[in-house]
């Protein structure tokens, strides 16, 4: 059930980053709240921007972390949705403020810490008070928007190391309180690719190309937020793929903080006037908050909500070296860092309670899946296109090049939007030792193992699409060990569900209740079959069956089959003929 509660607008913050040396003219100042830009060619050209929140450039990230973020994630535990997002040229600042470095943590690890954290406080409350817990579960996806035709996560002359993808990380927060009510939040840590002047990057070829489509994405984003507060009705959200995973965020449900980054030189100047305005512009964007609940009647049985140390140890990798390495992906932070007079009691603990330790378990988690990711763009580039491998690029592993999966890795590079998915761990509450332990040991495993993608010339055909790196290996309908790989469409005996087969079983004359009975169990089955399931009824290939998969993990269940118009590859002549021959009528 959804909520509708309160309106709020979008907020707009903004940070500037240090002049990176002294070498370098500088054009901005901040003034309380306001940006300050000198044109250095014509001073009375000179601007001010004015803005709730502006950052200068002493501010440190766990400044910007508890003014911006955290009062937020409460918000996330109670249901509803939270997106923060970094936006603004290439070097200034955005993967800065939302990973950090190790000794400098960002948003995304002290949010990690905050959550568990908050979690763990509220377990201990209800504790004390001797009353029932809420049981909380935490999973997430990981996601990268990224444009197919470029070969190599290249470096530009502007910054060597510029990410050239939209990247998403996506924290789902599910409660269960004792009472049975159900409450389940989303949190989307989102660090948008840089727009540049193409010009100063000094970019040319594939790196030009690139650059355009990024600089495309945040024009569609452009025209989003002015069709928004141009009240225009149709906003057009679909017309690149950051915009339809943004809809929640400019103008849907979520509470979203824009974290508008911008650098202090001289050459930046028409890159900060650009992003300024733009973040002027988003900053009256209103979204209309929902909470996101479920109330069950049945009441919960007692049960213990913080789970054993022994068991959970278990969950945590024991390969100390290698979580050790890992641990630059994604930094985590050290009791210095403690983030608010709530938190920080916990930080001079001697021993890690059982939260911290998943805590450390799950950001482990992401770490080995976000360099595992990592490692696989480098190991495309490499394999895909030594040409464009120069000295900047980093050392490659040659055995990943060498082995028939490469192969397949290879092919995959030529998918725009790649996803790292891991939504069912790790579980916070309840998952058992083993599949726990598993799913994070095995993060890295499981993404060598299982990039594989098309055959190349199918997957040069296609524009844009997903690929899906699922945890639940019984999930893998693209590439399946078991005999169904060599299945046909529709004979699906070897792995059919009783949910499908009942959809498929089509009785040959509907009265009006059955049809409303079919109607509603076509629209459960969208929102619970696995991608194998999906694929299973007519109309619905591997790659739709994989968009549906996809779109619902990410903005949750459909309340219509008319919501399958914004699962990508979904016309409405398509979405007629599935329902037709799935026997559905609209909903
Ligand atoms: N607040 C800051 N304090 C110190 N150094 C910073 C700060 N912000 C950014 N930097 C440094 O500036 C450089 C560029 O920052 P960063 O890589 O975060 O930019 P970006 O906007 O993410 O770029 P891209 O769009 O190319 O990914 C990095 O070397 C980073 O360490």
């Amino acid at each position: 059930m959804e909520k509708r509660s309160s309106q709020t607008k979008v907020k707009v913050v903004v940070r500037l980053r240090p002049a990176l040396s002294t070498n370098e003219k500088t054009c901005v100042s901040v003034v309380d709240n306001r940006v300050q830009i000198l044109n250095h060619r014509n001073i009375e050209e000179s601007l001010q921007y004015e803005f709730n929140t502006v950052f200068d450039e002493k501010t440190s990230q766990v400044e910007v972390f508890s003014t911006s973020v955290e009062p937020l994630l409460e918000k996330v535990l109670h249901g509803q949705n939270v997106s923060v997002f970094a936006y603004g040229p290439t070097g200034a600042g955005k993967t800065h403020t939302m990973l950090g470095v190790n000794s400098d943590p960002g948003i995304i690890p002290r949010v990690i810490q905050s959550l568990f954290k908050t979690i763990e406080l509220k377990q201990k409350s209800a504790n004390d008070l001797s009353n029932q817990a809420p049981q909380f579960k935490v999973t997430f996806s990981y996601m990268e928007i990224y444009n197919e035709k470029v070969r190599t996560v290249a470096a530009t002359n502007l910054n060597k190391y510029s990410s050239r993808s939209h990247t998403i990380l996506l924290l789902k927060i599910h409660r269960k309180e004792p009472s049975g009510k159900e409450l389940r939040g989303k949190l989307y840590l989102i660090d948008l690719a840089g727009s540049e002047d193409n010009r100063r990057t000094g970019n040319k070829g594939i790196r030009l190309k690139e650059s355009g489509a990024i600089n495309k994405s945040l024009f569609v984003l452009g025209e989003v937020v002015d069709a928004i507060n141009q009240n225009q009705p149709r906003i057009p959200y679909r017309n690149s793929k950051l915009t339809r995973l943004l809809q929640d965020s400019i103008g849907g449900g979520c509470h979203s903080v824009m974290i508008t980054n911008i650098a202090p030189e001289e050459k930046f100047y028409y890159d900060t006037y650009c992003t300024l305005n733009f973040a002027t512009k988003s900053k009256k964007i209103v979204n209309s908050i929902t909470t996101h609940v479920v109330d069950n009647i049945k009441i919960e049985k007692p049960t213990a909500t913080v789970r054993p140390i022994k068991r959970l140890s278990g969950s945590v990798p024991p390969s100390k070296p290698k979580l050790q390495k890992s641990s630059s992906s994604l930094p985590s932070l050290t009791s210095a860092d403690s983030l608010s007079s709530s938190t920080s009691a916990q930080a001079n603990e001697p021993l890690p309670s059982p939260l911290v330790r998943q805590q450390k378990a799950f950001e482990f988690a992401i770490q080995e899946k976000i360099s595992a990711m990592e490692k696989l763009v480098e190991t495309l580039q490499f394999t895909s296109n030594n040409n464009a491998v120069g000295p900047e690029q980093p050392s490659v592993e040659s055995k990943a090049s060498s082995t028939p999966s490469s192969r397949r890795t290879r092919s995959s590079l030529q998918l725009s939007l790649v996803s790292v998915h891991s939504d069912d761990s790790p579980d916070v509450i309840c998952p058992t030792p083993k599949a726990s332990s598993g799913k994070l040991t095995d993060a890295t495993n499981l993404l060598k193992q299982r990039h594989f993608g098309p055959p190349p010339q199918k997957a040069k055909k296609q524009k844009m699409q997903y690929k899906v790196i699922e945890d639940n290996t019984s999930c893998s309908p693209l590439f399946p060990k078991t005999p169904s790989q060599t299945r046909k469409r529709g004979s699906s005996q070897d792995f059919e569900s009783p949910t499908t087969k009942k959809i498929k079983e089509a009785p040959s004359k509907f009265n009006n209740e059955d049809q409303v009975k079919r109607n509603a169990e076509f629209l459960g089955l969208l929102n619970t079959a696995t991608v194998k399931e999906l694929q299973e009824l007519q109309t619905v290939g591997v790659k739709r069956a994989k968009m549906i998969f996809e779109w619902r993990k990410i903005h949750g269940d459909f309340t219509s089959t008319q919501g399958l118009l914004e699962v990508p590859g979904f016309s409405d002549k398509v979405l007629k003929k599935l329902l037709r021959n799935n026997f559905v009528t609209e909903t």
